[in-house]
C-alpha cells in the first residue's frame, strides 16, 4: 500500500485554481520532497491530505483512508504527524502543557527521546519562546506519538543552521525507522539533503516527479568565481555553462557539465575566490523546464 495516493486532485478558491489535477503516490518508508515556489499550491495539497479542506474534484488517500471519508480519515490521523508552516500554539500555556495535551489525544511514546535532540524550554509559556524554540516544540509534537506518516510544511523555518543539520540527521534516522515523510519546501538545497524523490509543483500543477539525484544532475551547480586582476576565464565556452554573467569582478554561471572539465578550466587560471553551490529552485525551473517560471498568478479557471 502507498502511504499517500493523490488522484486527479483539484482545488479551486472561487476563480483561483490552487491545485490542478494532481496525481502522484508516496511509497511507505519514502522521504518525499514536495517542492514549489510561493503560491504553487503546496499548503493547499497538504490541507487536502489532512481533510482540512474539501477538494473541488478528485481525491487522495492517506494510509489507505480516503480523505472524503471522515471516520476513516480520523482513524488514519491517529498514525499521522502534521507540522504546519505556521504553528498556532496558545501563547499563554507552557510547552509542557501543549505536549501533555497532545499526549492525551494521540499518545506519548517518544517525547523523552525527542527532547534529547530538540530542546525548547518546556516550563516557560510559549509567548516567551524564540522562533526556533517554537519550531522545536512543533517537531516534538509532530513525532511524539510515533506516527507512520509525517506531513511537514516548511519544517525548518526559524531553525538555526546547526539545528537544521540536526533536524536533517533526525529525518535520515526516521527513514531508517521506516517512517514515511512528506516534506514540503521551496528550498531545493534543503530537500536534497534528506529526500529520496521529489515532486515539483508550479502554479498548481505537478511539473516534475523524480529521484533527487536525477533532478540535481539536471539542475547543475551555481558557480561564482573571482579571477585575479586582469584574468579572464574561458567558462562561457564550456559545455554546460549557461547564463554566464559578470557582476563587478565576479563571474557567475550555472554549470550542468562534467565537473572535471570545469576544474581543468579553472586550474589554468589564478582564482582569487570561488563558491560552488546548489542552484536556486528558480534556476532549476529555468534550465530543467526550459521556460521562465510562472508562479503567480496561478491558473485562472475557465468559468471566470
Ligand atoms: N483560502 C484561500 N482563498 C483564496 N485563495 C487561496 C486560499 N488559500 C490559498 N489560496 C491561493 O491558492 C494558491 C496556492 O496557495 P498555497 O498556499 O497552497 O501555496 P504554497 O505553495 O503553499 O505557497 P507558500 O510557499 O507561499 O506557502 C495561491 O495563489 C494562494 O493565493
Amino acid at each position: 500500500m502507498d502511504a499517500i495516493e493523490v488522484t486527479e486532485l483539484t482545488k479551486e478558491y472561487g476563480s483561483v485554481r490552487a491545485v490542478d489535477s494532481l496525481s502522484f503516490t508516496v511509497s511507505e518508508g519514502e522521504i518525499f520532497g514536495y517542492l514549489g515556489p510561493n503560491g504553487a499550491g503546496k499548503t493547499t495539497t497538504i490541507r487536502a491530505l489532512l481533510g482540512l479542506l474539501t477538494p473541488t474534484s478528485g481525491t487522495a488517500r492517506v494510509l489507505g483512508a480516503d480523505v472524503r471519508e471522515e471516520a476513516a480519515l480520523i482513524e488514519a490521523k491517529r498514525h499521522i504527524g502534521y507540522l504546519p508552516a505556521t504553528l498556532g500554539f496558545d501563547e499563554a500555556v507552557t510547552g509542557r502543557r501543549v505536549l501533555d495535551y497532545h499526549a492525551s489525544l494521540k499518545g506519548d511514546y517518544r517525547r523523552d527521546e525527542l527532547l534529547e535532540t530538540f530542546t525548547p524550554p518546556l516550563d516557560r509559556p510559549i509567548r516567551e519562546y524564540s522562533t526556533g524554540n517554537t519550531r522545536m516544540l512543533g517537531i516534538i509534537q509532530t513525532f511524539m506519538h510515533d506516527p507512520d506518516l509525517v506531513i511537514m510544511d516548511e519544517p525548518t523555518a526559524g531553525l538555526d543552521p546547526l539545528k537544521q543539520e540536526e533536524f536533517n540527521e533526525f529525518i535520515r534516522a526516521e527513514r531508517r525507522r521506516g517512517t514515511t515523510i512528506f516534506f514540503s519546501s521551496h528550498v531545493l538545497s534543503e530537500v536534497r539533503r534528506v529526500c529520496d524523490r521529489v515532486g515539483i509543483l508550479r502554479a498548481g500543477r505537478l511539473v516534475g516527479l523524480e529521484e533527487i539525484g536525477a533532478l540535481l544532475d539536471r539542475g547543475g551547480k551555481r558557480v561564482h568565481v573571482v579571477p585575479s586582476d586582469g584574468d579572464s576565464l574561458g567558462v562561457a565556452d564550456l559545455d554546460g555553462a549557461v547564463d554566464v554573467t559578470t557582476v563587478g569582478e565576479e563571474i557567475q554561471f550555472t554549470y550542468t557539465g562534467e565537473y572535471n572539465t570545469l576544474l581543468d578550466e579553472l586550474a589554468g587560471h589564478d582564482v582569487r575566490d570561488i563558491e560552488i553551490s546548489e542552484p536556486a529552485l528558480e534556476d532549476v525551473f529555468m534550465h530543467y523546464y526550459g521556460t521562465e517560471h510562472e508562479t503567480n498568478p496561478p491558473t485562472e479557471t475557465a468559468d471566470v
